[in-house]
């Protein structure tokens, strides 16, 4: 199976052409490339394929196979492989990517690289945030009192406000917030803020299916969209995170919110599926 290893801010993941490969078992291809001994090395596994309804579709596996809704460093990385392997025409900047979320408008500039032009800054169309809790909950975590904001941007999250996040032990504690009997039995991805000024966040993730992952997309927007509401920040918001920074822009007229960040392609390769995953 020919593949090539993306990241977005850190939140890497193995990307399948499936224009022309086809991938049987997605799910548990996704277990068998994100093992970062056994396999490739990812937080999980995003197939590229046809779309009747945009440029091209996103498939999104976490790492523990189970499949997600939406990918926001994802949908990036998938633009930036749209464009620079032609799928869209060279002379486009912008395309669509048909997700379990809807269809995602992305902007993006291009810059030459070694002789060629590649998609590196993108700005994805996120869509409105929706309110999935009170504002904000309480809530008890193995016998620790928390208060959670939770917010879909097609997928769920629960975004905590903290004092500090850089001492929290999220192998230890993020389990308990992913399992909790509050956000069953779909689970939910976790992130933790630290409030910098108004315009500033920092924020580290227990992603459902994945664990801690140095970036989540859907995971910053969830945030900003959850900081903006209970008026801690303006609407335009830069989101710290262990692997880089994303831009969180609300626009009050269409109440979408809007990610711009980067996309990098690391390697490709090659790699033969065992039979008997
Ligand atoms: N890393 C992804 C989030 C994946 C969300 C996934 N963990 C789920 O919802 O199951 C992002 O950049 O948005």
């Amino acid at each position: 199976m020919r593949f090539t290893k993306m990241q977005g801010i850190g939140n890497d993941y193995v990307y399948v052409n499936c224009f022309e490969e086809t991938v049987a078992d997605p799910a548990a291809v996704a277990r068998f490339v994100s093992d970062r001994h056994f396999g490739i090395g990812s937080d999980g596994l995003i197939l590229i394929g046809p779309s009747g309804t945009a440029d091209c579709r996103m498939d999104m596996y976490n790492m523990d196979g189970s499949r997600g809704v939406m990918c926001g460093n994802g949908v990036r990385c998938v633009g930036k492989y749209a464009y620079d392997h032609g799928l869209v025409p060279g002379d486009r900047r912008s395309l669509t990517v048909e997700t379990l979320a809807g269809v995602k408008t992305i902007e993006f500039t291009v810059e030459e690289e070694n002789g060629r032009f590649t998609a590196r800054l993108l700005t994805v169309d996120m869509g409105e945030a929706r309110l999935t809790s009170e504002l904000p909950e309480p809530i008890n975590v193995d016998g620790r009192d928390y208060s959670f904001v939770g917010i879909s941007v097609g997928n769920p999250h629960a975004v905590y406000f903290m004092d500090s996040i850089d001492d929290l032990r999220l192998d230890r504690i993020g389990p308990s917030f992913e399992m909790h009997p509050r956000f069953q039995p779909d689970r939910v991805n976790t992130e933790f803020i630290q409030l910098v000024d108004r315009n500033h966040i920092r924020m580290r993730v227990w992603e459902r299916g994945s664990g801690e992952t140095w970036a989540c997309g859907t995971g910053a927007t969830a945030s900003a969209a959850a900081a903006i509401l209970m008026g801690y920040t303006e609407d335009e918001v830069e989101v710290e995170l262990r692997g880089g920074k994303l831009r969180i822009r609300l626009d009050r007229e269409s109440g979408h919110l809007f990610m711009t960040g980067p996309a990098v392609e690391v390697f490709r390769g090659d790699i033969d599926i065992p039979e008997n995953l």
